[in-house]
C-alpha cells in the first residue's frame, strides 16, 4: 500500500493558491501533517478523499489513479473530516448502525456485530445507548474514527481530530490510532500539534501557505528544531508580527 501525490496544486475560484506543487510519498503506518491554520492541510485532505478536486497534478492509491478510479479508490477510503457532526437523537449504536447501513451493509445482524466491534475497538461499548451528541469532545472523536472504520479502509485520513481535547483524551486518540496503523493500512493524521505526531508518526511532513518544508522523520524534524523553537500566547495583531519576523510552525487558535 502506497499513496504518491505529484506535482498536486490548488487554487480556489478566489484566485487563493491553497496548495503549490506538493510532492509526497507515503508508506503503510501512520503520517503527520503538521501546519499552522490555514496552511491547506483540509485542502489536501479533501482532495485525497475525493471530495475535492485538485487543479492540477496527480494522486496514486495503491496504483489507481484518484482522477481516473475514483470508485476503487473511495471504497479503501475512511475519513474523519474536522468539523464532524452527529445526526441529533441518534444513539451511539444507531448512529454506526446507520452509518453502516449507508456504506452498504445489509444484513441486519452481521451490522450489529459489526457496531459492537467497532464500539470495542474505540473503546465505546459501554456508552453504546447514550445518544451520540451528549458524549463528551473524546467520546466523540472516537465515534467519529469508528464511523471511518467501517468497511476496513486501507487508507484512513483523520483531520485535525485532538484539537481541543483533554491531554488524557489525547493520548488515548493517538494510541487508537497508533495501534490501527500496525495493520498494513496508511493513516494521515492531520494536526496542530507537533506532539501528537513525534510520539505516533514514522513520516511526516510540514506544509505552510501551501508548500512542504519539511518531509521526513519527526524525530529529526523535532531533532532540526532543538533550541530554535519558541511557545506562545499572542493576540491576531501580534501574530501577525511576529510571522513577518520568525517562521511560525503551528498555530492553535484559543
Ligand atoms: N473554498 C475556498 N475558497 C477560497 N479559499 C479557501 C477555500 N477553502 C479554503 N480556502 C483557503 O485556503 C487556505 C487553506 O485552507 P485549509 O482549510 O486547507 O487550511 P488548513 O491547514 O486546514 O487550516 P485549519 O487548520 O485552519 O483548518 C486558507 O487560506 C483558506 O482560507
Amino acid at each position: 500500500m502506497e499513496l504518491t501525490i505529484n506535482h498536486l496544486y490548488k487554487i480556489y475560484d478566489n484566485g487563493h493558491q491553497a496548495l503549490r506543487d506538493i510532492n509526497l510519498t507515503i508508506g503503510e503506518g501512520m503520517f503527520g501533517l503538521l501546519g499552522p491554520n490555514g496552511a491547506g492541510k483540509s485542502t489536501l485532505m479533501r482532495i485525497l478523499v475525493t471530495l475535492q478536486a485538485a487543479s492540477s497534478g496527480e494522486v496514486m492509491v495503491d496504483g489507481y489513479s484518484l482522477s481516473k478510479h475514483r470508485k476503487e479508490i473511495r471504497q479503501m477510503i475512511g475519513y474523519l473530516p474536522q468539523d464532524f457532526r452527529f445526526f441529533p437523537k441518534l444513539k451511539s449504536w444507531e448512529f454506526l448502525d446507520y452509518a453502516a447501513s449507508l456504506a452498504g451493509l445489509k444484513n441486519k445482524k452481521e451490522r450489529r456485530a459489526e457496531v459492537d466491534r467497532l464500539l470495542h475497538q474505540v473503546g465505546l461499548i459501554h456508552v453504546r445507548d447514550r445518544f451520540a451528541n451528549k458524549l463528551s469532545g473524546g467520546m466523540k472523536r472516537r465515534l467519529g474514527i469508528a464511523q471511518a472504520l467501517i468497511g476496513n479502509p486501507r487508507l484512513i485520513i483523520v483531520d485535525e481530530p485532538t484539537t481541543g481535547l483533554d491531554p488524557e483524551e489525547r493520548i488515548r486518540f493517538r494510541n487508537i490510532l497508533s495501534h490501527l496503523s500496525n495493520n498494513g493500512v496508511i493513516i494521515i493524521l492531520s494536526t496542530h500539534i507537533v506532539a501528537d505526531i513525534s510520539s505516533t508518526c514514522r513520516s511526516m511532513a510540514l506544509l505552510d501557505e501551501g508548500e512542504v518544508h519539511y518531509q521526513g522523520s519527526p524525530d529529526e524534524f523535532v531533532n532540526r528544531a532543538k533550541g530554535m523553537v519558541w511557545h506562545a500566547d499572542v493576540g491576531f495583531d501580534e501574530l501577525k508580527t511576529i510571522k513577518e519576523k520568525y517562521p511560525v510552525i503551528t498555530t492553535i487558535l484559543r
